[in-house]
């Protein structure tokens, strides 16, 4: 072996140390063999040729040369996919979770192509008639047109119904009237249409026969193909540096009187006919907000794996790094070896399993919604609608935490950006914020769960995801506490359920002492948010729990072993995290709190010899990772070292700037 691909020993011991299989944990976490091997063999076929390398890492490139190279990688990448990997995975998975993993090889921050594959396409698909499908769909597929989704203006981004953009239909010529009548009214922050798209979604408030129909989805054609310039009408640009994505191009779109036709509006739910009538959508009001419910959907799943990227950095540097003594004069040990470290980390591990768990079990609960949609059934979207808002909120707010945490765990190193935690921050931070802000979508939760409880109040029978309310009203006072899975479970459900009481109390004391119910609600919000963020858990816990004993039933011992000693360590740190509720809403006592804390930090010892291999489960290759700290050879400082030689700073042993300003400075008398 050359130096170059030794394993560092430490790294090597922890892997002999490991006593479970390996693969068993990672087809379980991809959803199977089958889906493993395909995996592997998209990442063999896209990663192989090398093309993800850049000579000059891309935090050292100017805000052009980096747009540049971001677009040069995307088309290489999508070259590869349209070619190589479609092949494989057949058209229908163009926007599967695996090519998005893959691309991350290609790009330490984002490719200005994501919103296009990411929402652009996902609109078509979800809001177009089949006849407009087959106009757009194969043409953004091939890439003959390039798509943004232009919702969120510079004065609006929560409130869709406050949108200012308008569509005023034109019976005459069979065209809608795009105009931007504020400042307040340009779109703002979609991503890739800066300097990229050619076309993208507009969501505009409707116009027809003089009345307004509130906001609809439309395709705008905004520059021209062969020369790239804006369309007349259409003023487009670049919003500037941000702290991330800062190779999406988020752009910002304005436009004086632009003229598309009648089909460019987005028909599948609401039709403008050619004499300007107005056909509502007969099933469910909210229906063109389709396209960011599936993103919300899929963004779960984004929040597990970036997790999974940061503690596997973490964790292997953690087995690398050795730091203090723990006696005089005795062998510094390994950082991983504390159990403060530990806490940090296995958390993080157990995190990106629950959410990877949970991800995959809302897209089934995503697709039946779907399949029952088709069918002209409407009844189950408002719990999809409630369970996607608040996994969403949660699971990118969690990440974000844990992300930084991993950071922690690495001290100094961790600040590098050729460690890739920053960039993992800054790109999973924001998905806290878009596509529905945090406590925006908890609300939206809120909403659902106060008419749910006023359904179990009523001796109605409610949706699965909150059954437990119907026990609420046949139990009285708190729950017992019991230190079984199932009985955590419980517990959490009965905090869920005390705190939505609360709620309804609150705001049905302020009704009577005279406010309106809007005031009310407003007063509450802070509980209400508590309240869907209490849900939110008890249906993590329990969706994760679930899934380990139903997908585990068949494997081996040790792997059967591993997996739930990281579910408990999982449902107990929440336990001791939330003692003040469970102290409230349980019969808990200080002991049982004293048990739980022990079984936590047995838990720590029991996980600390898997450690390494837990990570390796996830699979992620070096190429995706992009990391100096988390490399699969924990050749960590020798990494560190390589990228100093790439720092332009270090080409010259004087800089220029010594003789131009410094010297001047050195010789100026005072
Ligand atoms: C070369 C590279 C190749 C790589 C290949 C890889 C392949 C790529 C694959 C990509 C896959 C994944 C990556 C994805 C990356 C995406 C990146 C995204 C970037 C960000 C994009 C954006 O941010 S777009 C803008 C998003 N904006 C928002 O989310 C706005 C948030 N606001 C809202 O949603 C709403 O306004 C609101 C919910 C806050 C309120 O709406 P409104 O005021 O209209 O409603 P009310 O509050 O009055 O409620 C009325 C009733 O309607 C119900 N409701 C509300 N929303 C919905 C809904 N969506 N569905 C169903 N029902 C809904 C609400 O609950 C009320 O009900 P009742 O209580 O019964 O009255
Ligand atoms: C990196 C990035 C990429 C993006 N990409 C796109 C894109 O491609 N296309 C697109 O259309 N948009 C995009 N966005 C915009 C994004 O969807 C919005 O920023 C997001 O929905 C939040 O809306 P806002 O900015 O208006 O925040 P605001 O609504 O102004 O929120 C500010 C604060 O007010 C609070 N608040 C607002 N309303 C309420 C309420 N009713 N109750 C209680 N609190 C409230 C929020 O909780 C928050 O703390 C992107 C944003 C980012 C950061």
């Amino acid at each position: 072996m050359t130096s170059k691909n030794k394993i560092n020993e430490d790294l090597a011991n922890e892997r002999r140390k490991c006593n479970f299989n390996i693969e068993e944990v990672t087809y379980i976490l991809d959803g199977g063999k089958e889906k493993t091997l395909q995996r592997k063999k998209i990442e063999d076929v896209a990663l192989n040729g090398g093309a993800s390398v850049d000579d000059i890492p891309e935090e050292y490139l100017s805000a052009r040369e980096r747009y540049e190279n971001a677009i040069r990688k995307s088309c290489i990448y999508t070259n590869i996919v349209k070619n190589e990997v479609l092949e494989i995975t057949g058209i229908e998975n163009y926007g599967s979770p695996v090519l998005r993993r893959t691309g991350d090889a290609f790009f330490k921050d984002i490719s200005p192509f994501m919103l296009h594959l990411g929402m652009f396409v996902p609109s078509i698909i979800g809001q177009c008639t089949a006849e407009q499908q087959a106009t757009w769909l194969p043409r953004a597929l091939d890439m003959k047109i390039i798509g943004a989704y232009a919702q969120t203006e510079l004065g609006h981004g929560t409130f869709i119904r406050g949108l200012e953009t308008t569509a005023t239909y034109d019976p005459e010529t069979e065209e809608f009237v795009l105009h931007s009548p504020t400042i307040t009214s340009y779109k703002w922050w979609a991503g890739g249409l800066g300097r990229t798209a050619n076309h993208c979604t507009v969501v505009a408030q409707l116009y027809t026969q003089g009345k307004c129909h509130g906001t609809h989805l439309f395709i705008v054609q905004i520059r021209d193909l062969e020369t790239h310039m804006p369309l007349p009408g259409v003023k487009v640009g670049e919003i500037g540096p941000r702290m991330g994505f800062n190779t999406a191009d988020n752009g910002f779109l304005g436009f004086n009187n632009y003229r598309i036709p009648r089909m460019n509006m987005m028909m599948k739910n609401a039709q403008v006919l050619k004499d300007g009538t107005y056909v509502k959508a007969a099933r469910h009001g909210k229906l063109t907000y389709g396209t960011m419910v599936f993103v919300r959907v899929t963004l779960v799943g984004e929040a597990s794996f970036n997790l999974a990227k940061a503690v596997t950095i973490a964790v292997r540097y953690s087995a690398v790094r050795r730091q203090s003594e723990l006696r005089p004069g005795s062998i510094e040990p390994q950082i991983l070896d504390y159990p403060t470290q530990q806490h940090k980390l296995f958390i993080c591990i157990a995190t990106a399993h629950a959410f990877q768990l949970t991800a995959s079990w809302l897209w089934n609960t995503f697709t039946a919604v779907q399949a029952e949609m088709k069918k002209g059934n409407v009844d189950t979207l408002p719990e999809l609608h409630a369970l996607s808002s608040c996994l969403k909120a949660l699971s990118t707010s969690d990440a974000t935490a844990y992300i930084e945490q991993c950071r922690f765990a690495c001290g100094g190193h961790g600040y590098m950006l050729s460690s890739n935690l920053p960039f993992l921050y800054a790109f999973v931070v924001a998905t806290r914020t878009y596509e529905g802000d945090y406590t925006v979508l908890l609300l939206q939760t809120a909403r659902f769960l106060v008419k749910a409880w006023e359904q179990a109040e009523s001796g109605k029978v409610v949706t699965p995801t909150v059954a437990y309310l119907n026990r609420h009203f046949t139990t009285n006072g708190k729950m017992i506490w019991d230190n079984s899975p199932e009985g955590i479970i419980r517990v959490f459900q009965s905090v869920a359920a005390g705190k939505i009481s609360l709620c309804v109390r609150s705001i049905r004391n302020r009704i009577t002492s005279g406010m309106d119910h809007e005031d009310a609600w407003l007063m509450t919000t802070v509980q209400l948010v508590n309240a869907a963020e209490a849900h939110c858990r008890s249906v993590i816990l329990h969706t994760y729990w679930n899934e380990i004993v139903r997908l585990t039933k068949h494997s081996s011992d040790n792997v059967k072993t591993v997996l739930n000693q990281l579910v408990m360590l999982y449902l107990t740190y929440w336990a001791l995290e939330r003692t003040g509720d469970l102290l409230r809403y349980s019969t808990i006592s200080e002991n049982d709190i004293d048990l739980l804390q022990r079984q936590y930090e047995e838990l720590l010892v029991k996980i600390r010899p898997n450690a390494v291999g837990l990570v390796d489960a996830f699979d992620i290759r070096d190429e995706i990772l992009q990391s100096t700290l988390g490399s699969y050879d924990g050749r960590v400082y020798e990494r560190l070292m390589e990228e100093v030689q790439k720092n332009p700073l270090n080409k010259e042993p004087v800089d220029p700037s010594f003789h131009k300003y410094l010297k001047p400075l050195m010789k100026s008398k005072i």
